[in-house]
């Protein structure tokens, strides 16, 4: 991932990038690239960076040193109308959407591409129909977006991005309040998008089986990345997490035929 060739297919790059607030440094001198069409999990302790990392992916925190680059332009010489045609963003709390309806969020993901006074066509219409019905939501349409349960607004914000069509998409702890199968859900229908993904992980196994690699931090610096089973391993659980586990192998392999790494956590050995 760090590699030459890496940089040279990579649609986003992090040289450098360190965030300050005031005196306190966040975000500690971030390399990383994310090739095109990868889908890659961030992982690390509560308070590493996480959030404070993807913010400057997505151009809500401005480094105090170093650079972003999506498509070797740094992402702040970009107009921010252009980056936003270009990334996705499903956040962990769902702000609200006032009266708006899920059709009506869904077609958001348009605004980036119309101009002020164009309307929405007969055949924006129908991808926007088509993308709720991608994620099941079709017999909610209608329904106001905050009446939602919590899993049908994350898979709204996937039909946005379906309809947005951007180049990457960037997920900050996604499935933090769904179920179980929605989790897994979430994450297979933002796979089935075909585009570069980045998302934050809290469950290590989830972020295991579903990423091609994962980055992880601590203390906003970047401490591994790789492919799963070579970066879970008990050693950095213990030194990342600080928790005892033992890694094995999930009984299903990664579609790319890759070993998945199964971790299970022992209790009770503080
Ligand atoms: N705007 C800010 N002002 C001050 N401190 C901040 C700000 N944003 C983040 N921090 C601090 O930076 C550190 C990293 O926060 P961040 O939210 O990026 O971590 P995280 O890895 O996403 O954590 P979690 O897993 O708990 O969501 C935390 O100590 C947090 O309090």
């Amino acid at each position: 991932m760090h590699t030459q060739t890496a940089k040279k297919t990579a649609l986003l790059t992090v040289n450098n990038v360190s965030w300050r607030v005031g005196n306190t440094l966040i975000l500690e001198q971030i390399n990383l690239s994310i090739e095109r069409g990868k889908f890659v999990g961030l992982i690390g302790p509560n308070g590493a960076g996480k959030s404070s990392l993807l913010r400057c992916l997505y151009r809500f925190n401005q480094p105090s040193a170093g650079e972003v680059k999506f498509n070797n332009t740094d992402i702040w010489q970009l107009k921010s109308e252009d980056y936003a045609k270009q990334v996705a963003v499903v956040l962990q709390e769902t702000p609200s959407q006032f009266n708006l309806s899920l059709f009506d969020v869904v077609a958001l993901g348009l605004t980036p591409h119309k101009t002020l006074f164009s309307s929405t066509t007969q055949a924006d219409k129908q991808k926007i129909a088509q993308a709720i019905s991608h994620v099941g939501l079709e017999s909610h349409s209608t329904q106001l977006f905050d009446s939602l349960s919590g899993g049908e607004k994350q898979r709204a914000f996937i039909a946005r991005a379906i309809v947005q069509q951007p180049q990457l998409l960037i997920m900050d702890e996604p499935t933090s309040h769904l179920d179980v199968k929605y989790q897994i859900q979430l994450m297979e229908l933002a796979k089935s998008l075909g585009i570069t993904v980045f998302a934050s992980f809290h469950d290590l196994n989830l972020a295991a089986a579903m990423c091609d690699e994962l980055v992880v931090i601590k203390n906003g610096k970047v401490v591994d990345a790789g492919k799963p089973n070579k970066v879970v391993t008990e050693q950095m659980l213990d030194e990342v997490f600080g928790v005892c586990a033992q890694v094995s192998t999930h009984p299903q392999s990664a579609a790319s035929g890759e070993a998945i790494p199964y971790i299970t956590y022992y209790y009770g050995y503080q």
